[in-house]
């Protein structure tokens, strides 16, 4: 199971986090009305980090996701809005970014609208519906996505806690398209500084309990 944690924006904390946690993607919010926002200036220490990198971004112009791409590499592109499909084919008409459209959910998934992204977006993502756009610290009912019908792998986001771990592994079961968890808000000390030693636990008991689990 992927680690993606979300929100980095301290230099000697994601240092730390690379060497202890070692995560697969390490997330840059690029939302201004986030608490967890990184300016530009963040571009040169973010630079060279080994593990790949998520920008994350909600509604927010093409040309400015462009510029943020090149500035700081990104490998993938998060779209955290309600991005259209149209929208979605010109960024990758310009650019090579591999793309992760996240679909908000409340009391049911919008199976009907995420199926014209298929084949478009290298993953989905679910996380709980929120005006906030994402980084509520709130689950939404992981039941409602047992009978994801899709090709594309996903992603789980929303809420992830430290007593997540076994509810997680019991999902993996249902889920064979569930190849990643996204880490943010209640794994911190204050916005945008993550707490490594809960991370490192929470990554140690996955594993454990998914070998376990064969
Ligand atoms: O974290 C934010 O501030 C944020 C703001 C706007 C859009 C997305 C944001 N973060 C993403 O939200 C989810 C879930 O976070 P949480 O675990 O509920 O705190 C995660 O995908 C972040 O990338």
């Amino acid at each position: 199971m992927e680690i993606k944690v979300c929100g980095m924006r301290e230099s000697n904390n994601l240092k730390d986090l690379l060497s202890r946690v070692n995560p697969d993607w390490v997330g840059l919010i690029f939302f201004q009305k986030s608490l967890r926002f990184v300016e530009d200036s963040k571009a040169d220490f973010i630079e060279p980090i080994e593990s790949k990198k998520v920008g994350v971004f909600v509604n927010e112009n093409l040309d400015h996701i462009l510029e943020k791409i090149e500035k700081f590499r990104l490998d993938v592109v998060q779209l955290h809005g309600s991005e259209t499909v149209e929208y979605l084919e010109q960024l990758l008409e310009k650019s090579d970014v591999k793309v992760w459209k996240v679909f908000p959910v409340s009391d049911h998934v919008d199976w009907e609208l995420m199926i014209k992204y298929e084949g478009l977006v290298s993953r989905f993502l679910f996380d709980t519906a929120s005006k906030k756009h994402g980084g509520t610290g709130r689950k939404f009912n992981w039941d409602l996505i047992k009978e994801y019908p899709f090709e594309t792998p996903f992603m789980l986001s929303g809420g992830l806690d430290s007593t997540s771990v076994r509810d997680l592994a019991s999902l993996v079961g249902h889920c064979p398209k569930l190849v990643g968890v996204d880490l943010n808000s209640n794994f911190e000390k204050s916005p945008a500084l993550k707490d490594v030693d809960k991370l490192l636990k929470f990554k140690k008991e996955l594993n454990e309990l998914l070998a376990q689990k064969g």
